[in-house]
């Protein structure tokens, strides 16, 4: 499990991140989505032991990471911006990592290699930038490590790769729990991989939520009813997050399970009713308008 508790860093006058809270549990994957500026690769330099907090604590299973070997062993940190040796090619590339993480499985990396249709005896400087990043997360891959940071990984993939790569890291949850924390300014392209997600803003988390409890605790009801009603009286008990109506038809956004809110709507007899999921950029939009932010304007 790793651990940050109220971590802040500030370069000059710029909070970069202030006073972070953060679990993130084994087998899960964490989202960090934020605007530009928002502090996320700040927070995982310093998740890594690159970087020093200036106040509070981040431990990995229990041990302080910065400047502790042990502590990194547990992870592989693929940065955002790619620094390679001046003309190493992926062969030192998997030399070096071999000696760094004892688990590193070279084989695999042969394979992950070819399947990538990457040649290991070229120089990685004469690779595309998107070429880079995949030895980059091959090298995360093979390097077997318990935890893995992602700083904008995905992008720079094109569609096919990004797919491929998803699918790599899905196996790799599900065979060994390995753990990722992926950084991303695109919440889109968090949805389908992460567990939960943190929203960060101006260097603070505005929003830290489980993916599951959101897409079962909150919900999209369409309804039309005989007669004039009373909404909030038909919803009683019901918190409702936002209330539109076009006509007869109402759009409501309410926190509460599907069947909580049918059996509400059912005892006001609708001419007709719908309990719709949200996706998850729906459930963003909803949740950081009730705290007072227009999110569309930050991450969408
Ligand atoms: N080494 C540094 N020196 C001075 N300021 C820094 C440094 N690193 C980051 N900052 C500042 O800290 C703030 C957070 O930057 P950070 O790179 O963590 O954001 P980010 O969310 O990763 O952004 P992006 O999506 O653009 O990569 C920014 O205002 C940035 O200018």
């Amino acid at each position: 499990m790793i651990e940050a508790v109220n971590v802040s860093k500030q370069f000059d006058k710029i909070k970069a991140v202030d006073q972070i809270t953060a679990t993130i549990r084994e087998g899960n994957v964490f989202g960090l989505v934020g605007t530009n500026g928002a502090g996320k690769s700040t927070f995982l330099r310093m998740l890594s032991g690159i970087l020093k907090p200036d106040s509070g604590s981040i431990k990995i299973d229990g041990m302080d990471v910065y400047e502790n070997i042990k502590a990194k062993e547990l992870f592989f940190y693929i940065s955002d911006d790619q620094y390679f040796f001046s003309n190493a090619t992926p062969k030192d590339l998997k030399t070096y990592y071999q000696i760094a993480y004892s688990g590193f499985d070279g084989g695999r990396f042969d394979n992950l290699m070819k399947q990538f249709e990457l040649d290991q005896h070229r120089k990685i400087n004469t690779f595309s930038k998107g070429m880079k990043k995949q030895v980059s997360i091959i090298c995360g891959i093979c390097a077997n490590t318990k935890y893995i940071f992602c700083d904008e990984t995905f992008d720079g993939l094109d569609p096919v790769m990004r797919q491929a790569v998803k699918s790599i890291f899905a196996k790799e949850i599900t065979e060994r729990n390995m753990t990722p924390v992926i950084a991303s300014h695109n919440l889109r392209e968090l949805e389908d991989i992460c567990d939960h997600v943190g929203l960060l803003h101006k260097g603070g988390i505005l929003f830290s939520k489980d993916l599951f409890d959101m897409k079962l605790s909150i919900h999209k009801v369409q309804c039309v009813f005989q007669n004039e009603v009373d909404i909030n009286q038909v919803f009683e008990n019901i918190e409702l997050l936002k209330t539109e109506k076009r006509g007869s038809l109402y759009t409501i956004t309410a926190r509460g399970t599907s069947e909580e809110i049918t059996k509400r709507i059912a005892m006001s007899n609708p001419v007709f009713s719908e309990v719709l999921p949200l996706t998850l950029e729906e459930i963003f939009i909803s949740e950081t308008e009730v705290v007072g932010y227009d999110i569309k304007k930050l991450i969408l």
